[in-house]
């Protein structure tokens, strides 16, 4: 539970609010005093299983989630959705690699236009905090998804800096959710489910790994800490794919493997902090706290009075973090509910 006082009575939109992480968000919430969440979404199925899931697991809370249809690419539905919200988490976002690599088009309407229509419609509206979510995709990005979100950020810096005094906007970064959506454990459980050989891209590939409480911390830790034009980063761990396919063997059984080969625009490892970033960043224990660009249009002093030295941090990357050995990587996939509930499931077929 968030016991933060900053929520007291206050009301809080998370866009893309019926995903996993809006569904943690609400689980993290149940029994605080905050004012009222609203859950902003396009599906309509979805909010309708989750209002009856609230009402059946959580009748106390379910009053205080308001559900607004809409589309973060369509402005009006935003602003509808924003008047006397005092917070938002903007989940938003196309993030399968695979879709946005063949729509592009569709990543750019929802990832970067329905990013800018939050902001705008959250600095109009008054709110006075913004969390946005990001991914490792979006650092040196090399697909749809990736450049997307890396457009996505610069829109968001752009805006922090108008709405600074009155809205506060900062970023959040993470990396692979587990069982997230699509992802490839609840891939993996479900084909030895099926008694089907494990599709392994490439053995050596390495991935952050967060469960979704870490990944809400992290939004929480932002909302706490941010400053306009912040970006948040959680140190993690990463696993790579042949250590990740053994632990989900180990736990759920031995199919066997078939090696299928890098995906469309998949990248051996992925990179938390740039270089850059890394270098104008502050070291807050277990997160990085990249500070913003604070100069303006006007580089004339800045040129006179010489460069700092950007070039020479190490950028942070799934390949130079704490890499987790097979018996880690069981004990980080094990914390995920998903994993447990799949595990429970299996014991009693
Ligand atoms: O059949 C498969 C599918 C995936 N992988 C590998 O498993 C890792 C993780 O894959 P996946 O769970 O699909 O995640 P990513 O493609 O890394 O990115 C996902 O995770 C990001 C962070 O959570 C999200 O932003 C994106 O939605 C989502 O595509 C990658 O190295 C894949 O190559 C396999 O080995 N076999």
């Amino acid at each position: 539970m968030i016991t933060c006082d900053s929520f007291a009575e206050k009301t809080l939109m998370i866009t893309g609010g019926t995903g996993s992480f809006g569904s943690t968000v609400l689980a993290h919430f149940v029994g605080s005093n905050i004012g009222e969440i609203r859950v902003f979404s396009r599906d309509e199925k979805k909010q309708d299983d989750m209002r009856h899931h609230l009402q059946e697991t959580y009748p106390e809370f379910a009053p205080k989630v308001r559900f607004f249809i809409g589309d973060v690419r369509d402005v009006q539905s935003v602003r509808d959705a924003m008047v006397g919200v005092d917070y938002v988490f903007h989940a938003a976002a196309l993030k399968q690699v695979p879709s946005c690599e063949f729509f592009p088009m569709e990543a750019v309407k929802t990832n970067i236009v329905g990013t800018d229509n939050v902001l705008h419609a959250a600095i109009d509206a008054g709110v006075s905090k913004v969390v946005c979510l990001s991914t490792d995709k979006a650092a040196y990005p090399i697909n749809a998804m990736g450049k997307s979100k890396a457009m996505m950020e610069s829109i968001v810096y752009a805006n922090a800096r108008n709405g600074a005094g009155r809205t506060t906007i900062c970023c959040t970064r993470y990396g692979n959710v587990m069982c997230s959506r699509g992802s490839v454990i609840p891939l993996f459980i479900e084909q030895i489910k099926h008694g089907s050989p494990i599709t392994i891209t490439d053995p050596n590939m390495t991935r952050f790994l967060m469960n979704l409480d870490e990944a809400v911390d992290l939004v929480c830790f932002a909302f706490e800490n941010g400053n306009p034009g912040d970006l948040f980063v959680q140190k993690s761990d990463a696993s790579d794919i042949a250590t990740l396919a053994s632990a989900v063997q180990r736990l759920f059984g031995d199919t066997g493997v078939r090696i299928i080969g890098t995906r469309h625009g998949e990248k051996l490892y992925e990179t938390l902090l740039t270089t850059e970033e890394r270098a104008r960043s502050q070291d807050l224990g277990d997160y990085f706290r990249v500070l913003p660009d604070t100069r303006d249009l006007n580089y004339d002093g800045f040129i006179k009075q010489g460069v700092a030295q950007v070039g020479c941090a190490e950028p942070y990357t799934s390949d130079n973090t704490r890499r987790l050995n097979l018996d880690e990587t069981i004990e980080k996939i094990m914390t995920t509910d998903y994993v447990r509930e799949k595990l429970v499931d299996q014991a009693s077929r």
